[in-house]
């Protein structure tokens, strides 16, 4: 960015953050604008006050009291305004720092499924969220740099009185620090996105030494501290980013600070050659004294307005680029959805992942996709979703292509229970009724959806019932992985959309709960579609239809009865659990 780029980005960001604080608090912004204000014109009223005093020199006590008073007051002005405008400034920051905090969370909670965990999306939300404490501070930084200008503008006409060429060079001092700030932001600029992305590197090795189920995994192995020397060698290389940052500020601060001394030198020297006697010379020297404490605020305030003007760029990039949220509606009913010859390939892969897929299932029936590792059972669950896009083929529900529909409102048809299910260490009514888009769920309701998962038992046994917090990380209970499971079975049952996807739905579960589960699972099915990835043999016995997929095709569909007679694909992967 040129530096008249980088002034152009200060100002549309400090438009932006002043704009955005208007709107949210404009009773903490206007009383910023008041502290700082005031604060701004104190020196030059302060060298006003000391024209006045130097004048009455030798007069009598009626003369000189009244400016001597003044002057007193508006060092005490100063002072208080001082303090006082640093109070509201932080006031005002943190309030902003809330706001745009929860602005992210709520966008971030806006993305759709296919940006989540992308690698860039993930690198700007860390920036963004490490930007969060300067955005907050942008909007006192805007305020400070106009007082700075007032203070500036004051100063330069009440010298310029004593000595035009003083009053010229007291703003003038102003440049180099506003030149070098420019050129700094430049640099920072270059830096924010490597900095941001190692520090997200960093971040992530550190919670794996800190969250309970990875700490754990390390503890035992003994070789948490491999994963502890991974983070580390991450935190020297963004260091080592802004490190080298650093030793630039510090020689452009020596550079610009050269440069000022140098022109408030000359303001000096311009108060004591054409100063008016000693009063004009003792007036003049306040004011280029302000001065140096004016230019110093100036040079900090646009430094931050410079700084930060990138990081107001990248916030509002990302906010922008995600469509508020459309709430998901959990459609009432389905009576089929229907894959035809859907083929996916991954990006940069060259070969599909599924070629000419075709499912279909229709209300009241519980089917199964299964094979083998790679076979290709996600790839098609997440193209039916709608978080893949096919190069062929279509997806319907109910007859209607589902492309038509936005995502939010496809999304609205599924209950999908993963793989990688959420384990939120929350309160167990908390945990349940995320499976809500609006999270709002009754305690009875609840309690069915944890009992038809099989969960209510152990939940009962909870001292604090559905308000237990889980996790032993938080002083909460602990929970086995199968509990886990039965938590997240229960919020795609508190859910209740008309189309289950269950991705191994009890993989960590005990046998004797699976028979449970499935049988519950068949005793509701009439309420829904179920579809069903299992790698367990017998809970494909009661399935309605069964698709066996390999190498990304459907070799084989049918009962299971069918499938195990047929004695191909299926028999073969099932053989050793059939035996
Ligand atoms: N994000 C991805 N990018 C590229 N290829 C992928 C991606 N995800 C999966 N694949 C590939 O697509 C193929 C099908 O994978 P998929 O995850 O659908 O298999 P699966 O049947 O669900 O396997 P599993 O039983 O292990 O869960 C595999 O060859 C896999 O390597």
């Amino acid at each position: 960015m040129t530096k008249a780029g980088a002034f152009r980005a200060a100002l549309d960001a400090s438009a932006y953050s002043v704009r955005r604080a208007w709107a949210y608090s404009p009773r903490w912004l206007l009383k910023s604008i008041v502290a700082y204000l005031v604060l701004a014109v104190t020196p030059a009223a302060q060298v006003l006050a000391v024209s006045w005093l130097a004048h009455t020199s030798g007069g009598t006590a009626r003369e000189y009291v009244p400016p001597l008073v003044a002057l007193t007051a508006l060092l005490g002005v100063g002072q208080v305004m001082d303090q006082n405008s640093n109070m509201i400034g932080q006031r005002t920051e943190n309030r902003l720092r809330t706001h745009y905090q929860d602005e992210l969370m709520r966008t971030v909670a806006a993305l759709p499924p296919q940006r989540v965990g992308l690698a860039q999306t993930s690198a700007t939300i860390q920036g963004c969220r490490s930007s969060l404490h300067d955005l907050g501070r942008l909007v006192t930084s805007v305020v400070a740099s106009v007082g700075a200008l007032v203070t500036a503008a004051a100063l330069c006409v009440t010298v310029w009185r004593i000595s035009p060429v003083a009053g010229v060079l007291v703003v003038a001092a102003l440049l180099p620090n506003l030149l070098v700030f420019a050129w700094e932001a430049r640099m920072q600029d270059e830096a924010f996105v490597p900095y941001g992305e190692w520090e997200r590197r960093t971040e992530y090795a550190v919670e794996q030494l800190v969250s309970q189920r990875t700490a754990t995994e390390l503890a035992t192995l003994g070789s948490g501290v491999v994963v502890a020397e991974v983070a580390d060698a991450r935190r020297r290389t963004a260091d080592a980013i802004i490190d080298r940052i650093l030793v630039l500020l510090t020689r452009s601060g020596t550079v610009s600070g050269g440069g000022t001394a140098i022109l408030l030198g000359g303001a000096l020297a311009g108060v004591v050659v054409g100063g008016s006697g000693g009063a004009g010379i003792a007036a003049g020297i306040v004011g280029v004294l302000s001065g140096v404490a004016a230019t110093r605020s100036a040079g900090f305030s646009f430094g931050r307005l410079i700084s930060f003007a990138p990081k107001v760029r990248a916030y509002r990039q990302f906010v922008e680029s995600v469509s508020p949220s459309v709430d998901t509606q959990i459609r009432a009913d389905a009576e089929s959805v229907s894959a035809r010859r859907l083929t996916v390939t991954y990006p940069g892969s060259d070969v599909p992942a599924i070629r000419d897929l075709s499912v279909s299932a229709e209300k009241g029936q519980i089917i199964a996709l299964v094979g083998v590792n790679g076979a290709g059972k996600t790839t098609a669950i997440n193209t039916i979703l709608g978080l893949l896009e096919p190069d062929s083929g279509a997806v319907t529900v109910d007859g209607v292509d589902a492309t038509a529909l936005p995502l939010a409102a496809r999304l609205g048809y599924f209950g999908l229970l993963t793989q990688e299910f959420g384990r939120y260490e929350f309160t167990v009514r908390d945990t349940i009724r995320i499976g809500r888009p609006d999270g709002k769920a009754t305690d009875d309701e609840i309690w069915q959806a944890l009992d038809s998962a099989h969960a209510g038992d152990f939940v009962r046994r909870l001292n604090d019932g559905l308000d237990a917090q889980l996790g032993s990380q938080f002083g909460g209970v602990g929970l086995s992985g199968g509990q886990w499971q039965r938590l997240a079975l229960a919020r795609i049952y508190l859910r209740g959309a008309p189309i289950w996807i269950l991705d191994e739905p009890t993989s960590a579960i005990d046998a004797e709960a699976e028979q449970q589960i499935f049988a519950e699972l068949q005793r509701t099915k009439s309420d829904r579609i179920t579809i069903v990835v299992s790698h367990r043999a017998w809970t494909l016995k009661g399935m309605d239809h069964i698709y066996v997929l390999e190498e990304g095709r459907v070799v084989e569909h049918g009962t299971y009865e069918q499938l195990i007679s047929q004695q191909r694909r299926f028999a073969q992967i099932f053989a050793e659990q059939v035996a």
